[in-house]
C-alpha cells in the first residue's frame, strides 16, 4: 500500500451517507438470488457486473432497484448489513449513519418489520461485537407520491427507537423537496431529524428547498451548493454539513471526471464537507477508495485528510462527548 492509502487507513472515520441497498455485492446478489430461488437475467457474477456501466442516476437506480429484488427475509437483510459491518471494521470506519428504503421492498410485498429488524440486529451485533456504534435513517423515495411517503412514515412510527431520522432519495430531477414538504413537516412533528438528496443531478434551488422546508440537518451530496453564493455561505454560517461522494458522483457521470469535482472549493470556502461511498458495490469502491480518489485527483494534503476524517464526525448525530472522544483519536492519529 502507498503511504497515501496507508494513512487513509489508519485514520478513524465516520460514514454519514451510506445506501444500505448499495452495498449489495454481486456476490452476495447472486447467493441471495439462489436461496430464494429468484430467477436472474445475468447468468454470473462477470455478467452482472458488465451492466454497472452508468450514464446518470437514473440508470443506476433501475439496476439498484432490480438488484433489490433478491432481499427477501430477515435473514437476507442481516446478511447484507453484516457484510457492510465488516467492511467498516476493515477500513476503519468506526460509526455509520445508514440510508435504507422501505417503499422499495413494502412495494414487492416484504414486511416493514422484516427490513428494519434484519438491519437492525446486525447493528446491534456490530455495536456488540465490532465496537460499531451506528444510526439509522429511513429515505422517501421522491419518484413516488406524497401519499406513499405518508404511508412509510405511519409505518416507521412504531419503530422510533430504532430510527433517528427520514431523508429522501432516487431520481431527484423533477422531484423538489417542496414535493414533500407536509411530509417532513409531520416526521419533524413525530420527532425525526431530516436530512435530504439535494443538488447531486439536481438545481441548487432544490438545496435551498431542502433547507428551507424540509429543515434538514444536512444535505446529501450538495455538489450544487457551489453555485448559490448566498446559500454557500449560509451553509458555512450554520455549518450544514454536505455529505459528498467522490466514487459515485463520478460513476453518475455528475463530474466529468473527479480533478474538476467541487469538493477542494466547498472544503476551502469553510463548508462542513464528508467524505463517503454512497453505494458501494456499486461505484466500485468503499469509503477508503473514496478519500483515496479523490485525495490523488484533487491532491488534497494529509491535513485536509485529518479535517475530512474530523468532519465526519461533527456532521454525525453523535453526542458532542462522543464526538470529542472520536476528534481527539483523529487528532493523535494526525499527530504521528
Ligand atoms: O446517490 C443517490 N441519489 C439518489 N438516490 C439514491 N439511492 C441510492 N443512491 C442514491
Ligand atoms: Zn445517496
Amino acid at each position: 500500500m502507498s503511504d497515501l492509502s496507508n494513512f487513509i487507513a489508519g485514520l478513524p472515520k465516520a460514514e454519514l451517507h451510506l445506501h444500505i441497498e448499495g452495498t449489495l455485492e454481486p456476490e452476495l446478489l447472486f447467493k441471495l438470488a439462489q436461496r430464494n430461488q429468484i430467477p436472474l437475467k445475468y447468468q454470473s457474477v462477470d455478467e452482472l457486473k458488465q451492466a454497472y456501466r452508468f450514464s446518470n442516476l437514473q440508470d443506476f437506480l433501475n439496476i439498484y432497484y432490480e438488484g433489490a429484488n433478491v432481499l427477501r427475509e430477515e435473514q437476507d437483510f442481516y446478511d447484507l448489513t453484516w457484510a457492510y459491518l465488516l467492511k467498516c471494521r476493515e477500513q476503519h470506519v468506526v460509526h455509520t449513519e445508514i440510508f435504507f428504503d422501505p417503499q422499495t421492498h413494502t412495494s414487492r410485498g416484504i414486511l416493514f418489520a422484516t427490513v428494519i429488524n434484519g438491519i437492525n440486529h446486525a447493528l446491534q451485533d456490530a455495536h456488540d461485537k465490532l465496537g460499531i456504534s451506528s444510526r439509522l435513517i429511513m429515505c422517501f423515495l421522491r419518484h413516488l407520491d406524497e401519499a406513499s411517503a405518508f404511508q412509510a412514515l405511519e409505518q416507521a412510527l412504531d419503530y422510533k427507537d430504532l430510527i433517528v431520522g427520514v431523508g429522501l432519495d432516487s431520481s431527484e430531477k423533477g422531484n423538489p423537496p417542496s414535493k414533500f414538504e407536509r411530509v417532513f413537516a409531520k416526521a419533524r412533528e413525530e420527532g425525526f431529524l431530516t436530512v435530504a438528496h439535494a443538488g447531486e443531478e439536481g438545481p441548487v434551488e432544490y438545496v435551498r428547498e431542502a433547507v428551507d422546508l424540509l429543515k434538514v440537518f444536512r444535505i446529501d451530496h450538495g455538489n450544487a451548493s457551489i453555485n448559490d453564493e448566498q446559500l454557500a455561505v449560509e451553509l458555512v454560517r450554520r455549518q450544514i454539513p454536505l455529505t459528498v461522494c467522490p466514487l459515485s458522483n463520478l460513476a453518475l457521470k455528475v463530474v466529468p471526471d473527479l480533478e474538476n469535482h467541487p469538493l477542494k472549493k466547498l472544503l476551502d470556502r469553510g463548508l462542513l464537507v464528508t467524505v463517503n461511498s454512497d453505494d458501494p458495490a456499486y461505484f466500485g469502491g468503499y469509503i477508503n477508495e473514496n478519500y483515496l480518489a479523490i485525495a490523488e485527483a484533487l491532491s488534497l494534503s494529509k491535513a485536509d485528510l485529518c479535517l475530512l476524517a474530523k468532519n465526519s464526525f461533527r456532521g454525525s448525530l453523535l453526542t458532542a462527548k462522543e464526538q470529542e472522544k472520536h476528534l481527539n483519536s483523529v487528532d493523535s492519529f494526525c499527530r504521528q
